[in-house]
């Protein structure tokens, strides 16, 4: 079944993806007229027919294992393998499938995230699968904010995560997870530990040396500072470190974006024309470095009134979506100017942590989803979509 999709990879590649299981359990009798095996097959095409932007060939063709158990009555307990986190989305589908079937339907994703390029770090830096930098071009767009919402988005969704604070003059990571007063410590008087919060991973300048001493930093001594940040912390294993950049196109960002393994980039802006012009500056800047830029988040897109819902536009309307569309990216989601965010950054918050499920969280984890959905459909050599790729170093 897989010959088809798979038919624009090598043999090997094909002969790794293992053929789906169905395991299936005692059939019992459940409260519809359908039979266990008739419910697993409604399951089974379910996931197959089922298409989004980031399953545009079904969830099935993309799963390594599927187990399905009937033995309890009144409930199915389904556990996929799949190579990027979605659990949000699948938890759509289990929902419609319970509807349909009249009995809970909860399925179960297990992750198995592979490394979309091959890089070698010092320290513990080879614990890393996949960097992924989040650039603006203008300063002030929230990409900072942006970034740790996203991170704490992917958790949700069930990865291993850490965020490095590339801005070496300006280290906001610190404020926006409430730990400004922390200190990395180390077991081996080599690598220092991450500060974890709330499960993410984070190391920045900010956590070693006073924001006064860093802003006098030059280029080289900012960039030095940058990869010892990189190579001598003691990552534990992570899916994902997400990169927040510093602002701008200038030496610093394109000296960055050479030097780190960066498997590819996210574009964060707002819809206004003067940000919209910087951001095309950042995708030319990815661009020349062979990066790839997974797409754009429009940061800021709309406002909604408390009062009468009423959408107001502040910043202007679609800026991001015209852009993703003329340079030929993906729009991986759209935020709102909200006060919440505010706060919540201004407290070392987030959406995402306070009700996982609410509005404002499933923009950020769907954001998230498409970020890693990307990343596997385009640069993943598993994926049935991504041609063959090479990096230049
Ligand atoms: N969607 C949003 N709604 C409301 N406020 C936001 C939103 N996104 C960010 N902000 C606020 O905008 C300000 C700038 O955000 P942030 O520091 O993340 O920007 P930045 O692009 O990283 O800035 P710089 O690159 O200059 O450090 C902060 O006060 C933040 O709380």
């Amino acid at each position: 079944m897989f010959g088809k999709l798979f038919n624009n990879k090598s043999e090997k590649q094909k002969s790794s993806i293992k053929h789906p299981e169905v395991t299936l359990g005692q059939s019992e009798s459940v409260n519809t007229a359908l039979s266990a095996s008739e419910k697993v097959q409604v399951i089974e095409e379910t996931l197959k027919s089922y298409q989004s932007q980031n399953f545009p060939v079904g969830v099935y063709e993309v799963c390594s294992d599927i187990a399905v158990n009937t033995k309890k009555a009144n409930t199915i307990s389904v556990e996929l393998t799949l190579p990027f986190p979605c659990q949000g989305e699948i938890n759509c589908i289990a929902d419609s499938l319970t509807e349909r079937l009249n009995l809970r339907v909860n399925i179960k994703v297990n992750l198995n995230i592979n490394a979309v390029r091959s890089f070698s770090l010092n320290g513990s830096g080879n614990n890393i699968k996949n960097i992924i930098a989040i650039a603006s071009g203008k300063g002030g767009v929230g990409k900072s904010t942006t970034a740790v919402n996203i991170a704490y988005a992917l958790i949700a969704e069930g990865a291993k995560v850490g965020i490095l604070d590339a801005d070496i003059y300006g280290p906001s990571i610190p404020t926006l997870l409430g730990l400004k007063a922390a200190k990395p410590s180390s077991n081996d008087g080599k690598l220092m530990l991450p500060i974890e919060a709330n499960g993410l991973h984070a190391m920045s300048i900010g956590f070693l040396v006073d924001e006064s001493d860093a802003t006098v930093w030059r280029g080289p001594m900012a960039s030095g500072a940058f990869s010892q940040l990189l190579n001598e912390t003691a990552w534990p294993e992570l899916d994902y470190l997400l990169i927040d950049m510093p602002p701008g196109t200038g030496d610093i960002q394109l000296t960055l974006a050479q030097k780190v393994p960066v498997a590819a980039a996210v574009i964060v802006t707002t819809p206004q024309d003067i940000a919209l012009i910087d951001a095309a500056k950042g995708i030319a800047m990815f661009d020349k470095v062979q990066v790839p830029v997974l797409g754009i988040i429009e940061n800021m897109s709309y406002h909604l009134c408390e009062n009468c819902g009423h959408k107001s536009h502040i910043f202007g309307e679609a800026g991001g979506e015209q852009m993703a569309k003329s340079k030929q990216t993906q729009l991986l989601g759209q935020l709102p100017l909200d006060i919440n965010i505010r706060q919540d950054a201004d407290f070392g918050q987030s959406p995402v942590l306070e009700n996982s499920t609410s509005d404002l969280a499933c923009l950020y984890r769907r954001i998230a989803r498409n970020i890693t959905g990307q990343l596997f459909l385009q640069l993943d050599n598993t994926s049935p979509l991504t041609p063959t790729i090479e990096y230049n170093n």
